[in-house]
């Protein structure tokens, strides 16, 4: 059994003529232990989705099941077993943050001790300072912790990482892997990619509410064409360039600066480099890189539906 289950859930908001679909028939699975990434534009339907998932609202039609149950109707047993990091979540400003998570743990069966979360989420000097006093980040990284204090089968992360120092980033993401590690299954919406490179088993990219890519990141990537460029000081005609094996599309020049995509990265990149020792012409700025998951993102927006 899946932990989540998602079945051709749409939303709707509104009524009659003024009805807008926010959500068209989306449907997926998480597994345990699985982190899936929801990706897409603002207003693609993404929290207007997980809302429905955290049984904070009805769908309109379709299924969902966290850990077998409905979320709305069997709330009592989902909530027992599911953390949740909202983007704004309401603390009392008076309290410190040891009293907060204190009172939190307080309200939960298998929350792990206070001073080991305060340890993980890097709060421990912050633990007598009152919550309204803490900065942008820290009260992200309290967020977290109160989030993961119970232990959860099923975590929600809505953008965990917004407005958080680098290092204070890689700490989340140790957490979140830790979660993982333990059997945790976590749903992550997030607009970095770079973040859902690093957790994500899968990803779902949405647009115009509908799922419109779905796979791994290398999957969802292995359509999109590496990139070389390089400065060449004119010596190395565009055509020639062209015709380097594996090499698609058109030469393209940005500001002095030689770009080609290739669909076998090794081949073209070695062609090239041949023909400039043979000829003994040196390539300055020289960058050749694979596909990223932006690219992707930026390719398949606008797209139809898939799925
Ligand atoms: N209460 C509402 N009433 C009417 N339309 C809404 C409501 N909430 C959201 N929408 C619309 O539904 C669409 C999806 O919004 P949603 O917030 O789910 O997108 P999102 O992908 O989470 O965007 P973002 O990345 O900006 O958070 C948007 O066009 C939005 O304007």
């Amino acid at each position: 059994m899946s932990v989540i289950e998602v079945l051709d859930v749409k939303r709707t908001y509104g009524k009659g003529r003024d009805a807008f679909t926010a959500v068209d028939g989306v449907t997926f699975q998480v597994q345990a232990g699985e982190l899936v990434s929801i990706l897409g534009v603002n207003g693609a339907g993404k929290t207007s989705l997980v809302e429905v998932i955290e049984g904070l609202a009805p769908a309109s039609s379709g299924t969902v099941r966290v850990l077998g149950s409905d979320p709305i109707r069997q709330r009592a047993h989902v909530r027992q077993h599911t953390g949740i990091m909202l983007q704004e979540a309401g603390f009392a400003g008076d309290l410190t943050v040891e009293e907060t998570l204190r009172m939190w743990a307080g309200t939960l069966t298998n929350a792990r001790p206070v001073d080991e979360a305060l340890e993980l989420t890097d709060l421990t000097y912050r633990a007598n300072v009152r919550v309204k006093a803490l900065s942008g980040g820290e009260r992200r990284r309290l967020d977290l912790a109160m989030a993961t204090l119970g232990n959860p089968q099923v975590l929600f992360l809505d953008e965990p990482t917004t407005g958080l120092d680098p290092a204070s980033r890689q700490r989340t993401w140790e957490l979140v892997r830790m979660m993982l590690r333990g059997g945790t299954s976590v749903l992550l919406t997030t607009h970095y990619l770079e973040e859902a490179e690093e957790l994500a088993d899968r990803v779902l990219m949405m647009s115009s509410g509908k799922v419109v890519a779905s796979g791994t990141v290398a999957e969802v990537v292995a359509a999109q064409p590496s990139i070389i460029s390089f400065t060449d000081d004119g010596k190395l005609h565009p055509n020639e360039v062209e015709l380097l094996p594996s090499v698609i599309g058109d030469v393209r020049e940005i500001r002095g600066k030689i770009e080609i995509h290739s669909d076998d990265l090794q081949v073209t990149l070695t062609a090239l480099l041949k023909m400039c020792e043979d000829r003994d012409i040196s390539l300055s700025d020289l960058n050749a890189r694979s596909a990223s998951l932006e690219q992707a993102f930026l390719a398949l927006d606008n797209q139809p539906a898939v799925a």
